[in-house]
């Protein structure tokens, strides 16, 4: 008899220890199942055998009622005992061969993986699924001195299942806020696989309305797997689409230089009439003029760094910029990244220096755990650094030598890594979000010579991915999300393309004033010239090579 399948979206791991004062367990799971729970595993941490037991029988009893398949956690004896579907075990319980040759070939064998190697072995030993985390910092487990996986890290780990056949959930610190993080920002490099599903204890368990919570996640995990599946149907068409982040389906023949320089006209527009509030958590060195370009294109700024304010602005603004070129305030900014997903806000990361010191690698890599970026904007050291290439070093905040062989290939492949558009600066600009690099040959040498005109860049790339934002929902006349594991709506590489075509062109215009006389004068006089840019300009000058 062939093993079952199982339906892995929503897993529920117990744990009766975290149950609310008052909830009965038997309760809560019923409710839970009630709420779109998929499979379960009974994991008894204190109890002895015969109360192991007794657990298991009722909990299979209630899972019955809703054909909702049951495995034990680590305990062979409980599921022969009792006749579950199969059993979870981890890296330190009976080897799975073992474990396979005592429980025989229809029942289930899921196995933790931690990293690279143990998903090798995973897949040599055939086990059915793998769960793989953790992902986040948990309080439902003892990790001490363990390294948190992210949803990069467990990516990596889900190209090596290519064409295996063994399936995977994520575990560890998974909740409705971070959960379209984790979809879209694990999806792998490679291969573009994605999970089957989550492995949830505490967000269901500890929760006063299990129904609910199970509900709320299953609808994400749900929508998330429609938008996959929709994606590969059309990318087997022959169609080009966007970033696994931002899915939105785009036609190869519409998408030229006159579309793309309208749609910029469009969004120079919606600034105008719209002034989103853009936040800038940014560095000292460059907060005033990053809040003049905001205002020179329309937009309005905002310079909030306070945790607590930062939390209470996000859902009001139509962006959020994080800059930690000082790095001043890593909590504002874990509040603000975090906030600006749970309210479907574009999110920039312009992680300065990142490849200079080992603290700012550390701190990139601690705040990409928190948030998933919509845009990661940096010049050739930085995004180096994030694509872990050595071939541009760095030299402070700039980067030193010529940069990149293949800049097109740098960007495409890190947008597919990290499920975000991905802007390297530099005298080319090249914005890709993982199928299409869009390269821009506009700029003045002076943008080399005036402090922070990539903190500036950064600053445009979030002023226009809002106004992309706004409109789409404009055009579409919704608030709502239909694809509820979307982390933003509207088109983030054309916020992209936006942002940068206008800082540059400006920037050519201010440059060629006989009253610009060097950094000085021109510095003032880019910002007249953002102020005084027409759509008109953009068409005569915009240099842009799109390239598939
Ligand atoms: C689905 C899933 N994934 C991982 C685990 C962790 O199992 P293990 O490593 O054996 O740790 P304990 O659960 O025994 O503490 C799991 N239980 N389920
Ligand atoms: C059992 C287990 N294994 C790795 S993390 C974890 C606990 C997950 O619990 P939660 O969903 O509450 O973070």
């Amino acid at each position: 008899m062939p093993r079952i399948q199982l339906d892995y979206s929503i897993y529920l791991v117990t744990g009766r220890e975290l149950l609310p004062p008052g909830k009965d367990y038997y309760e809560s799971l019923e409710e839970s199942l009630q709420g779109g729970v998929t499979l379960v595993q009974v994991r008894e941490k204190n109890a002895d055998t015969g109360e192991f037991i007794e657990v298991a029988r009722r909990t299979k009893q209630i899972c019955d009622k809703y054909n909702v398949p049951v495995l034990i956690n680590d305990r062979i004896d409980v599921h022969l005992a009792v006749g579950t579907a199969g059993i979870h075990i981890g890296q330190t319980d009976c080897p799975l061969p073992l474990a396979r040759q005592l429980i025989g070939p229809d029942a289930i064998i899921g196995l933790s993986v931690r990293n690279l190697n143990e998903c090798k072995r995973a897949i040599e030993q055939k086990a059915d699924y793998i769960g793989i985390g953790t992902v986040w910092r948990t309080e439902s487990k003892d990790t001490k001195g363990r390294k948190c996986l992210g949803p990069d890290g467990t990516g990596e780990i889900l190209d090596l299942l290519h064409d295996t056949g063994v399936q995977a959930v994520a575990i560890g610190g998974i909740h409705l806020p971070n959960l379209p993080q984790l979809l879209h920002g694990s999806i792998s490099p490679k291969y573009s696989n994605s999970l089957d599903g989550i492995a949830i204890i505490s967000d269901i368990v500890s929760s006063k309305n299990p129904r609910e919570s199970a509900s709320n996640l299953r609808e994400i995990v749900d929508s998330f797997k429609r938008a996959r599946k929709s994606l590969n149907q059309y990318q087997v068409k022959g169609g080009v689409f966007d970033s696994p982040f931002v899915i939105e389906h785009r036609n190869k023949n519409e998408f030229t230089n006159d579309y793309l320089i309208k749609r910029v006209e469009d969004l120079m527009n919606v600034l105008k009439d719209e002034t989103p509030l853009i936040n800038q958590l940014t560095n000292k060195v460059v907060m005033n003029d990053s809040a003049n370009v905001t205002l020179a294109v329309g937009a309005s700024p905002i310079m909030s760094t306070n945790p607590r304010d930062v939390y209470d602005l996000s859902p009001a603004i139509g962006a959020c910029l994080i800059n930690f070129g000082t790095i001043d305030d890593k909590e504002g900014m874990q509040v603000a990244g975090r906030q600006a997903n749970v309210n479907k806000k574009p999110l920039i990361f312009d992680p300065v220096a990142v490849g200079a010191t080992s603290f700012r690698r550390e701190t990139a890599q601690e705040l990409l755990a928190h948030w998933q970026p919509t845009v990661i904007k940096g010049n050739a050291a930085e995004i180096g650094a994030m694509a872990e290439s050595s071939e541009v070093a760095s030299r402070g905040v700039d980067a030193a030598g010529s940069g990149f062989k293949d800049p097109g290939s740098i960007v495409k492949q890190l947008a597919k890594k990290r499920a975000a558009i991905i802007v390297l600066t530099g005298p080319e600009d090249y914005i890709s979000d993982g199928n299409l690099v869009i390269k821009l040959s506009n700029g003045s040498h002076y943008l080399e010579k005036i402090t922070g005109s990539g903190c500036q860049a950064g600053t445009l790339i979030a002023c226009f991915s809002a106004a992309s934002k706004i409109d789409y929902l404009n055009k579409n006349n919704e608030e709502l999300f239909e694809n509820k594991s979307q982390l933003v709506q509207g088109d983030m590489l054309l916020g992209a393309i936006a942002g940068i075509l206008v800082y540059t062109v400006a920037s050519e215009i201010a440059a060629e004033r006989s009253d610009v006389k060097g950094p000085g004068t021109f510095r003032s006089a880019l910002i007249d010239e953002l102020y005084n840019l027409t759509p008109e300009t953009i068409s005569q000058r915009a240099k842009i090579e799109i390239r598939y």
